[in-house]
């Protein structure tokens, strides 16, 4: 089970992910509705203190195809997390276009979302409640999705045990790492242990 450290933004942010070395980690780029949001010039350098093993994911939401290609391309970003309405036609000409890992978050609402998911051409899905809400949705919703995916929204560290029974590929976390809407070292290095030890 792998861990993704979502919505860093501070240079202190990327010297505690290599420290404590998540899988992979999240930018928000481009999205002003959140506190998170960085430009594609802020996160090119935070990248470039990141430790090179660390995989980094640029979680967008509809922005166009040449924007996302822009962000693989100019290695900003290693993966491409397309958090918005974009349809499978768009993942599937970002793949094309790059050659690069798409992501695509699925807001989980019904079991007509979950089947959206399953069918998805995308590299990895992720099954949310929003936009880094901090809340989590329906788990009794996922069942038999067959297929790897990540398991986002509002997961923490009182919950972390009930969300690894789903047995997710990657357990992905933002809000949960979080104190007074910053990165906390302690609740980064806390949450990466106890995902390890599942
Ligand atoms: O974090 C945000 O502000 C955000 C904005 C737009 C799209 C996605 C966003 N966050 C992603 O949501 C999941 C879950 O976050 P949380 O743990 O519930 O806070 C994660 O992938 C975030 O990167």
């Amino acid at each position: 089970m792998k861990v993704k450290i979502c919505g860093l933004k501070r240079p202190e942010d990327i010297q505690v992910v290599n420290q404590y070395r998540p899988d992979y980690i999240g930018f928000v780029i481009n999205f002003p509705k959140s506190h998170r949001s960085l430009t594609p010039e802020q996160a090119w350098l935070l990248r470039t203190d990141l430790s090179p093993e660390i995989p980094a994911v640029g979680v967008t939401v509809n922005q166009p195809l040449a924007y996302n290609a822009a962000l693989l391309n100019s290695h900003t970003v290693d993966i491409i997390q397309l958090h918005g309405q974009e349809d499978d036609a768009f993942v599937q000409k970002l793949q094309a276009r790059t050659g690069k890992p798409v992501w695509k978050a699925f807001r989980i609402r019904s079991q007509a979302d979950l089947d959206a998911a399953r069918h998805s051409s995308a590299d990895l899905v992720l099954l949310d409640n929003g936009y880094g809400t901090g809340e989590v949705f329906d788990w009794t919703l996922v069942r038999d999705i067959g297929r790897p995916f990540a398991l986002a929204g509002g997961l923490r560290a009182d919950n972390l045990s009930d969300a690894a029974k789903m047995q997710p590929y990657v357990m992905d976390i933002s809000s949960g790492a979080e104190t007074d809407g910053v990165k906390d070292a302690d609740k980064i290095r806390a949450l990466i242990e106890q995902i390890r030890s599942f």
